[in-house]
């Protein structure tokens, strides 16, 4: 049978950041860690400072056993909504994905680099400027 999950935005779950209220994103599921708070051997201030992004890397670099991992699933409220969130690696890979054809190229080229043009236009103004004040 097919079980209904939460589903959570990042937006949603990064304004319960406070002490009496604190979910946590890992690994695409959000847990309501705020019972948890003070009893956390990590402290509070570490899960706090996890809240409102994935915390998934923070958390897998603090090692927590299997223990830790069982005690999580408790705290597990839904899962994080990924059609809304944007995953700013996609949107890189996508941006320059869309970089297609030739005039597009010139264009997106033309839009990076549009100051090496403005600075030779704008020394040879001044260096014109000063020649003719000279003569
Ligand atoms: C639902 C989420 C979490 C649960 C249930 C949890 C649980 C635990 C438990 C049981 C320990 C004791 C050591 C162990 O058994 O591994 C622990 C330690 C620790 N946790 Fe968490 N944790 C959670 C999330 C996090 C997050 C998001 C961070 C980092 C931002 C974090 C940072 C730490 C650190 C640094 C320790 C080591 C404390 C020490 O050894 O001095 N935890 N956690």
């Amino acid at each position: 049978m097919p079980t209904l999950t939460k589903l959570y935005t990042m937006e949603e779950a990064s304004q319960h950041n406070t002490n009496e209220d604190c979910w946590i994103v890992i690994d695409g599921k959000v847990y309501d860690v705020s019972s948890y708070l003070d009893e956390h051997p990590g402290g509070d201030d570490v899960l706090l400072g996890a809240t409102g992004k994935d915390a998934t890397d923070d958390f897998e670099d603090a090692g927590h056993s299997k223990s830790a991992r069982e005690l999580m699933d408790k705290f597990c409220i839904g899962e994080l909504d990924v059609e809304t969130t944007p995953i700013p690696e996609l949107e890189i890979i996508s941006k320059k994905q869309e970089v297609k054809g030739l005039p597009q190229k010139i264009l997106y080229i033309s839009k990076q680099y549009w100051f090496a043009p403005v600075t030779v236009v704008g020394l040879s103004v001044v260096v014109g400027y000063l020649y003719l004040r000279k003569k």
